[in-house]
Order: structure tokens, then C-alpha cells, then sequence
């Protein structure tokens, strides 16, 4: 069996972190291959990349989430109970409920929502001298996910709530004094959410019949118990968070009419460049850099010997700028999306494969709709952007402009 490249140094840690985003793919052109091995916190760990890494990755049930994240990482983004800590027949249930959550008509319904409370927010950017683009946009998303969800929420607690969801995001990639503050208030969060199901379950809230919430809250575990209120909580948060997320995305898609300005153009002239252009914000800014996994039962792939609890990571962001798949990886050109034949393992912001048998993000179209619909919001407004630092550092994650896109003289189009 051909031995796998092992990365240069004991440990890798500190240029892990240090790298970021580029940390899998550099080894990989250094060493020639797309798997190599290393160390990070003293723990062996098989990197890989590319297409063919990402079909064994997310097909079949080889790999388990459980173990293959730090815990910080772990208890902010997914936490214990949650869809993306479970295997086979029990992840394959409780991922149903996610995506019937993601029917054409719920998402038309989100993306409207995302219009109206954008457009409500609106007086109050144009009252402002400069609108900082990042937590705006996270606050006018915090609120279209809790009215998708049908999650009830005192209009004095919404900046809180906004705030807590971002914290989750801002620090997962982070250990710092910040992140222990994040935890903390994702205690609250959990907290408000666990009082909410009990309340619909105790008929003292209604739900919107067809909502998250409705659907959470009566979710049954395959032996037909109902879900326990802690993980419906986690279940909702995991509903609310990444809908917020969004906001990088915005922000990026932003900063691509921005520095593509030819595009707006072109958008204006045909609505068919709406979808490739989303695609393109997607494959060409950072978000997720890479996802973890651990063997579940040991296999053979690429004259390599896959030992049960092995501890495998897949390169998001390096197989989205691989050039092998990806011309010129690094200019953003939409068109490569025009007739692009949507294969599920070359473009992988969001995971690869089937969301309905693995753990691919259920949230995908979601996430083209809402940036979509920002994209033609944005369109529609005019603004400055002042001189600032536009600079995206791939050593952060989760990566952003490094000034948060701040606009200047916002104003509505006539
Ligand atoms: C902001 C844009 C988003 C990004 C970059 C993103 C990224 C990802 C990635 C990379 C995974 C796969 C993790 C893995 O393989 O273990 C994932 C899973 C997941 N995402 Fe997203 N996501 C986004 C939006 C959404 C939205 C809008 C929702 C729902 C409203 C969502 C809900 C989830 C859930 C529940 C999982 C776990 C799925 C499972 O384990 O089966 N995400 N996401």
C-alpha cells in the first residue's frame, strides 16, 4: 500500500490556525497529493481534498461527526443532541424534519420576509451616517429567522437575541476570552428556546401552523417519543443561527458588486445572471474552511487503511478553489455557473452529496434565495462605500471584510 505524505513538523496547531483557510490545500500542492497526514493538538489527522475526497467523505456511512470538532466549535455551532451528532437511520429521521422545512414555498416565504424587515430597516440606515453592513444585515436576518420559525420574540429582547446568534458565529472559530462569552450567551438562548417548546407543548404558545417551531416542538424520535426540550432548543437554534449566518454571504455578494461593479449591469439586463452570480459568491469567499469527521468502521480508499476512529478532515474551501475543478480559481467569474451541470462533490460550500442521506447542510437553498434576494435589495439602493480596509484575511475564520463593509449616504432608489 503506497504510504500517505505526512505534512513537514511534529505538529501542525499553530500553522493550522495560522492558515486557516489555505492551511489543506498549501500542504497538498507542497507534497503532491491530496491526502497527507499531520498532527493538530497532538492528535493524528488525515487531511484531504478535491472531489473524489468528498464523494468518500460524505457517501455511504462511513464517517461520524461525533469527536471530530473541538469542543468549542462543537457548543457553539451544533452542540449535544443535535442533528449533526447523530448516525445513519437516527440522523436520516431527524434530518427529515430539517428539510421539510425547506420546501419552495417556505423558502419564497423567508426570502420575502428578508424583504420586508430589510425594507423596514431601511428609514434608519438612511438616518445614519455610516451603516456598518455585517451586524446590520445579521439583525434584519435575526428577525426574518425568528418570523419563518414563528418564534415569538418581545421587540426588546430582538438586539439581545441578534447579538447572542452572531456571537455564535463571530467566535466559533476562536479560542479567546470572546468565545467563553459566546457560550455564555448561547446558555440563554438554549434557555429561551427549551422555555418556548415547553410552553407550545403546554398549549400556552400557539405556533404558526406549518412553522419550525410547530415542527420541532412535535417532533417524534423514531421509538415515538417526542424530542427532549433541550435538543428541540438546539434544534431551533440550529434553525435560527445559520439563517443569520447568511449575513457573510451578504455581505461578500456586497463587496462583489462592489469590486465587480459590471456585474450590477448585468444583473439589471438579465435576471438569469441572479443564480450564477450567487453560486460564485458562494465558491469564491471564504465561509466554512473545512469539515471534520471521525471513521466509524475502518475501510480502504486510495491505498490507504481508514482505522475506526480515525480522525479525517475535508478541505471546503480548497476544493472550491481547486484548480483541477475550478479555473482560475481565483478571479470571480459568474460564468462558470451559466450552464454549470450542478455536480454535488466539486462545489462544496455547504458539504457535498445527498443532504437527504449525509450530513450536507439542509439549508443550501435557503441560503441561494436569501442572498439572491439581498442581491436584488442591494440593487435597488444606492450608496457609498467609503474608503476603508476591504482586505479578507484568510487566517480568520469565519472570514469577513476586515471593516465589516460600512456604507455611507444610504438611500433608497427613486
Ligand atoms: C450561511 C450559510 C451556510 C453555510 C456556509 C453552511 C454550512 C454548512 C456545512 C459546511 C454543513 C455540513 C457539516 C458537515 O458535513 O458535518 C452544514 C450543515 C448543517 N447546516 Fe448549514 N450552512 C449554511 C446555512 C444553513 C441554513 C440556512 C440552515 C438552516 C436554516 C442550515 C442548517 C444546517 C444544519 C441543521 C446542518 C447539520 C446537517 C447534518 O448534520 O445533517 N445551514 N452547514
Amino acid at each position: 500500500m503506497p504510504a500517505i505524505p505526512h505534512a513537514a513538523g511534529i505538529d501542525n496547531t499553530i500553522p493550522f490556525l495560522r492558515e486557516a483557510y489555505t492551511f489543506v490545500s498549501r500542504r497538498c500542492e507542497r507534497l503532491g497529493s491530496d491526502l497527507f497526514t499531520t498532527r493538530i493538538m497532538l492528535t493524528p489527522v488525515l487531511c484531504m481534498r478535491g472531489a473524489e475526497a468528498a464523494r468518500v467523505f460524505y457517501d455511504g456511512d462511513r464517517f461520524t461527526r461525533q469527536g471530530a470538532m473541538p469542543q468549542t466549535v462543537l457548543r457553539l455551532l451544533q452542540d449535544k443532541g443535535s442533528v449533526q451528532g447523530l448516525d445513519g437511520a437516527a440522523h436520516r429521521h431527524r434530518k427529515a424534519l430539517f428539510m421539510s422545512l425547506m420546501s419552495p414555498d417556505g423558502i419564497a416565504r423567508i426570502a420575502g420576509l428578508l424583504e420586508h424587515h430589510w425594507r423596514e430597516a431601511l428609514p434608519r440606515w438612511t438616518s445614519m451616517a455610516e451603516v456598518r453592513l455585517l451586524p446590520a444585515i445579521g439583525d434584519v436576518l435575526t428577525r426574518t429567522a425568528c418570523d419563518w420559525a414563528g418564534v415569538p420574540v418581545p421587540e426588546r429582547d430582538m438586539p439581545t437575541l441578534s447579538r447572542e446568534l452572531q456571537a455564535m458565529i463571530r467566535e466559533a472559530g476562536h479560542v479567546r476570552p470572546g468565545t467563553l462569552y459566546a457560550l455564555a450567551l448561547r446558555r440563554r438562548t438554549e434557555r429561551r428556546m427549551r422555555w418556548l417548546v415547553e410552553d407550545v407543548r403546554a398549549g400556552r404558545v400557539t405556533p404558526p401552523e406549518g412553522s419550525a417551531l410547530a415542527a420541532v416542538a412535535r417532533h417524534r424520535e423514531p421509538d415515538g417519543t417526542p424530542l427532549g426540550s433541550n435538543a428541540a432548543a438546539v434544534e431551533l437554534i440550529n434553525l435560527l443561527r445559520p439563517v443569520v449566518a447568511v449575513n457573510r454571504f451578504i455581505i461578500f455578494a456586497a463587496l462583489a458588486l462592489h469590486q465587480h461593479s459590471e456585474w450590477r449591469q448585468r444583473l439589471a439586463d438579465d435576471e438569469a445572471w441572479l443564480e450564477p452570480f450567487v453560486q460564485e459568491v458562494r465558491r469564491f469567499y471564504p465561509f466554512f474552511p473545512l469539515v471534520g469527521g471521525r471513521v466509524r468502521r475502518g475501510f480502504e480508499w486510495a491505498g490507504h487503511r481508514f482505522a475506526a476512529r480515525d480522525w479525517v478532515i475535508l478541505d471546503l474551501y480548497g476544493t472550491n478553489h481547486d484548480s483541477r475543478l475550478w479555473p482560475e480559481p481565483e478571479q470571480f467569474r459568474p460564468e462558470r455557473f451559466k450552464d454549470w451541470p450542478g455536480d454535488p462533490y466539486t462545489f462544496i460550500p455547504q458539504g457535498a452529496g445527498d443532504p437527504m442521506a449525509g450530513h450536507r447542510c439542509p439549508g443550501e437553498r435557503m441560503t441561494i434565495a436569501l442572498i439572491g434576494r439581498a442581491v436584488r435589495l442591494l440593487r435597488g439602493m444606492h450608496y457609498d462605500v467609503p474608503p476603508q480596509d476591504l482586505s479578507i484575511s484568510l487566517s480568520n475564520m469565519p472570514a469577513a471584510p476586515r471593516s465589516q463593509l460600512v456604507l455611507s449616504r444610504v438611500r433608497a432608489a427613486a
